[in-house]
């Protein structure tokens, strides 16, 4: 017979999960719950330490409870808080970043203050999005995203969190030249749809960007940016443009600092808005180099170079004399830096490390090997790049201590 339990969530998650307690101590996860929440769930998944419950009733709601907008919600795997007031969310993800940087991180930040950036746009603030491909039983090619189980494909029409723009092409995806080559295909590829902000350009384009597809032209905090079709940049304008000016911010008050290593760079976006200190970028991707390369000379930084390679090879050889002088900043993609990485910092170790994170879960992962090599924390923020869903960016900045 299927078990119920009633019991109060208590927090959310990092992944989106409500938490609460069992009367025999176990930790309950229940999915779309809001913090302080008292609920009746059935019990769906049941370990020996945790189980999962899945609300059947909501015993006492929270006023933080609103009515979630998307006609995918809960079935789609994307959004998590659509059924969250939007200044919940915020305090959620806050409390996460603290939470992971302590568990994982061994860090204790309870005194230290967190910068806080939430999002201006809570909906149609992504500039691109990635959608599935599956051909149907009727031969059909369909477009959408992967559930929430993992498996299956929500069809979808539109997206709330897209701009207008990418989605009035969605409906299209079949329609292009390109789409109905893809129909063809055996094995159709994911269909990505991107709009530049300046030059108003919205594009879809099937499995890898095509070579010779123009470079897509940005505008962040007034200056133009090109960046190529198929490589990084960032999805909130108004939140990234935030994060250009806090790490511009933060390395312009390093007054020592004269040297500047902004690995895993992209198209050279966050060390765009530094001035008067030598840069070096380094990026796997050798387009985004080329673009970072041009961004710079169009603004007129004769000391940003940057460079085609993998950080984990190449960090070391940058990491040289000026080490005293130099911030390192680290981008990385969700997995975080690899070995190569954590190597370098130990042997030429830099005065400063800017580490922006995607996943405050690799963040507290790479901070258990930086820290012991001598490092304090000096800045924290969070900043809410992704508004309902389950993700964020955070920015930690550490200083070597000598003493
Ligand atoms: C989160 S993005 C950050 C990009 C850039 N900092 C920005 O804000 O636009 C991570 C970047 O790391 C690059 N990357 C991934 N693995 C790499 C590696 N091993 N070496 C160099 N770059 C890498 C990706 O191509 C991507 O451009």
């Amino acid at each position: 017979m299927e078990r119920e339990e009633i019991l109060v969530i208590d927090n959310i998650a990092y992944g989106g999960d409500g938490a609460g307690r069992l009367d025999d101590g176990r930790v309950c996860f229940v999915p779309f719950s809001v913090p302080g929440e008292k609920v009746k769930v059935s019990i769906v998944k049941d370990n020996k330490n945790f189980c999962r419950g899945e609300i059947l009733e909501l015993v006492e709601a929270s006023e933080n409870r609103v009515e979630a907008p998307c006609q995918y919600f809960g079935e789609c795997g994307g959004c998590a808080y659509q059924h969250i007031d939007y200044d919940e969310q915020v305090k959620i993800k806050e409390a996460q970043f603290r939470q992971v940087l302590k568990r994982i991180g061994g860090l204790n930040i309870d005194e230290d203050d967190v910068e806080v950036v939430s999002s201006t746009n809570k909906w149609n603030y992504r500039n691109r999005i990635s959608l599935n491909a599956r051909r149907t039983e009727t031969d059909e090619v369909i477009y959408g995203f992967i559930a929430r189980d993992n498996r299956s494909l929500v069809r979808i029409k539109e997206c709330l969190l897209a701009q207008a723009p990418v989605n009035e092409l969605v409906p299209d995806l079949n329609k292009t030249k390109w789409g109905h080559k893809n129909r063809q295909r055996d094995r159709p590829l994911r269909a990505t749809i991107r709009h530049a902000s300046s030059n108003k350009e919205t594009v879809a384009f099937y499995g890898k960007a095509p070579v010779g597809l123009p470079w897509r032209r940005e505008v962040y905090n007034d200056r133009e940016f090109v960046m190529p079709a198929g490589s990084f940049s960032q999805v909130n304008r108004d939140v990234a443009e935030a994060l250009q000016r806090m790490c511009a911010e933060i390395i312009s008050s390093l007054e020592a600092c004269t040297f500047v290593i902004d690995a895993f760079c992209g198209s050279g976006f966050l060390s765009m808005g530094l001035r008067d200190v030598k840069v070096v970028g380094l990026e796997i991707d050798a387009k985004g180099v080329e673009a970072a390369n041009f961004n710079a000379q169009d603004q007129g930084l004769t000391t940003h170079k940057y460079v085609a390679g993998d950080v984990n090879k190449l960090l070391r050889q940058r990491l040289g004399k000026l080490a005293p002088e130099t911030t390192l900043i680290l981008d990385p993609p969700r997995a975080g830096v690899g070995p190569g990485t954590i190597k370098a910092i130990s042997k030429r170790s830099p005065k400063w490390i800017l580490y922006v994170s995607c996943d405050p879960g690799t963040l507290g992962r790479d901070l258990k090997e930086i820290l012991p090599l001598g490092y304090k924390h000096k800045k924290l923020a969070m900043l809410d790049m992704f508004p309902q869903t389950s993700h964020f960016e955070s920015l930690i900045l550490l200083e070597l201590d000598n003493a």
